[in-house]
């Protein structure tokens, strides 16, 4: 396959740009002069990467890449944190016609295997400093840095089957943790990817002056949406190294000394700083923006934001990696003392959010909860080598299953409010029940979280010896706060929940265990229950 050189006329101004790579090294959009990627790694050390360099760094790995004969459509395992090379290199792939699926340098090596398994890929990339050793033949490998490509290991090379690429090959496939069983691969196509940042950018969230902090792993397609928001907008990535983003005076000093305005993460990368450096936090005077994503924000978590940084637009981004995501709802500033559920507002431009009943037909009516189903341009092709989840998962439309139109059943439970928009309630297997009745956790972790002396908290069902379930909930104290024992805050859950809903047992905890994604880790809290007395 030709490389994918942009032609002039591809750059003209105007023409639509439906490959990834295209889509954000748009010159139109951004200067060559202006910083594309700001990394602070250490403290007094800041390296800016501009649009030209990047652009350059781009060509020099696509070439590196196409030099190696690999087949047009074939799969590259890149394992990286998001550095400016690492940015550099996915587009690199995206502009050779290779997918890239995105793994962190933390990721055991077993779950390595089994993704390479799965996707078989020709090739390992990885930075030169990387640590992998112990890939297999006949992955090829390779390292990238500053100076260009170096191969290790030379992939098998395969006569191109492809000669044209197309906006629907696969852009990258993302491995989600999988809420239930094996892991799966989520194949996004370039026009699902480029669809979604089109439909994002109509937000206008940021601009070209705009520094944006990314604080997910590469593994996750957060790190994804933060690097087209910010190449998109023509504005800079300030990509957060992870170790640095569990400390909460490293986070605040990379977010200093890079003079980022934005920062983008799961709610759980505040709660630390929040706690412990609640003054440095408020003097970081350039910060004006946050979004969040991938959990609820508990809303005193939310509200001690928001005092600490009044001037700051609070972003609630709402979403499934099977379409990057779909909603940015602007929290309101203060949150209203009486509310309950934060909207998650409507689809982007060019998507649309129904909700569907029990029995397959469409809610119009606000106030009823349904399950989120998506019609979007952004949806992914299906789940990699699984048909039979991605039939679960893209579903007949049901306002016209003649149709062949297909739409994303998310799994998520919403309800309408009187002006369209939604309101995210929980996930449709939050549902538990508890003693044969139906418990939706998201409401037991709010009535703990509206306890003075609580800043967060999650509930799980817990198996009891005789079958059946118990509730059990874990709650992080507010710093300074005065909670009282789980007998209290038993009492406290009593006062507004059936019996049922109260928890048997309740366990306070400094700090709730996350997962790779920074998502709160259910499976660990219930790992480390005790077993039922
Ligand atoms: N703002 C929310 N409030 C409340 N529950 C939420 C929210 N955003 C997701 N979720 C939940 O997380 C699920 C999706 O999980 S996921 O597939 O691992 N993907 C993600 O979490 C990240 C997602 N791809 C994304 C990436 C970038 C920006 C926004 C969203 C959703 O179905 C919701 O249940």
């Amino acid at each position: 396959m030709s490389q994918q050189q942009p032609t002039p006329a591809d750059t003209a101004g105007g023409v639509r740009h439906d490959f990834l790579h295209d889509f954000l090294l748009d010159p139109a959009r951004h200067s060559p002069g202006a910083p594309a990627v700001i990394e602070s790694p250490q403290a007094g050390h800041t390296a800016v990467t501009t649009y030209a360099e990047l652009t350059a760094l781009v060509g020099e790995y696509a070439a590196g890449l196409h030099a190696l004969g690999i087949e047009p459509g074939a799969r590259v395992i890149l394992e990286a944190d998001t550095t400016a090379p690492a940015i550099a290199m996915l587009l690199a792939c995206s502009r050779a016609g290779l997918t890239f699926v995105p793994v962190s340098p933390e990721t055991p090596y077993r779950r390595l295997e089994s993704i390479a398994e799965t996707v078989r890929p020709a090739l390992h990339l990885q930075e030169l400093t990387g640590q992998r050793t112990d890939v297999r033949p006949p992955v090829g490998t390779a390292r990238f840095g500053p100076d260009g490509l170096t191969v290790d290991r030379a992939p098998v090379r395969r006569p191109p089957r492809r000669g044209t690429p197309c906006v629907t090959d696969p852009a990258y496939i993302i491995f989600t943790s999988g809420t239930t069983g094996r892991p799966k691969g989520v194949v996004m196509s370039h026009r699902a990817v480029v669809a979604f940042y089109r439909g994002m950018l109509a937000h206008r969230i940021a601009g070209p002056e705009d520094r944006i902090a990314s604080t997910s792993p590469l593994q996750f397609d957060f790190s994804l949406l933060n690097i087209g928001l910010a190449l998109g907008s023509g504005a800079s990535v300030v990509p957060v190294p992870p170790p640095l983003v569990r400390w909460p005076r490293h986070l605040l000093r990379v977010l200093r000394e890079t003079g980022a305005t934005q920062v983008n993460g799961v709610p759980s990368i505040w709660r630390q700083v929040l706690r412990h450096e609640p003054r440095r936090l408020a003097a970081l005077d350039r910060l004006r923006g946050v979004l969040f994503c991938g959990e609820e924000f508990p809303l005193p978590e939310l509200r001690r934001l928001q005092e600490l940084l009044p001037a700051a637009r609070i972003v609630n981004c709402y979403g499934a990696t099977e379409s990057m995501a779909c909603s940015f709802e602007d929290v309101p500033s203060p949150l209203p003392e009486s509310i309950e559920r934060l909207s998650i507002g409507t689809a982007h431009p060019g998507a649309e959010m129904l909700l569907v009943d029990g029995t397959g037909a469409v809610i119009d009516a606000p106030g009823v909860v349904g399950e989120i189903h998506l019609r979007s341009p952004a949806l992914f092709s299906g789940y990699w080598d699984d048909r039979e989840a991605t039939r679960a998962t893209l579903v007949p439309d049901p306002l016209c299953p003649q149709s062949g139109q297909y739409v994303l059943r998310t799994g998520d439970l919403a309800l309408r409010g009187p002006d369209g928009e939604f309101y995210f309630a929980g996930r449709i297997d939050s549902q538990v029940q508890i003693n044969g009745n139906r418990v939706e956790l998201a409401e037991v972790e709010r009535r703990l979280t509206e306890h003075p002396g609580a800043t967060a908290a999650t509930a799980i069902p817990l198996p009891l010896p005789g079958g059946g379930q118990r509730l059990a909930a874990f709650v992080v104290p507010a710093a300074g706060g005065d909670l009282g024992d789980a007998g209290a805050l038993r009492e406290f859950c009593a006062q507004t929940l059936p019996p049922y809903m109260v928890p048997q047992e309740i366990r306070l905890l400094d700090r709730l265990p996350t997962t790779a994604n920074g998502k709160v880790d259910r499976a660990a809290l219930a790992a480390g229950a005790e077993p039922a007395a």
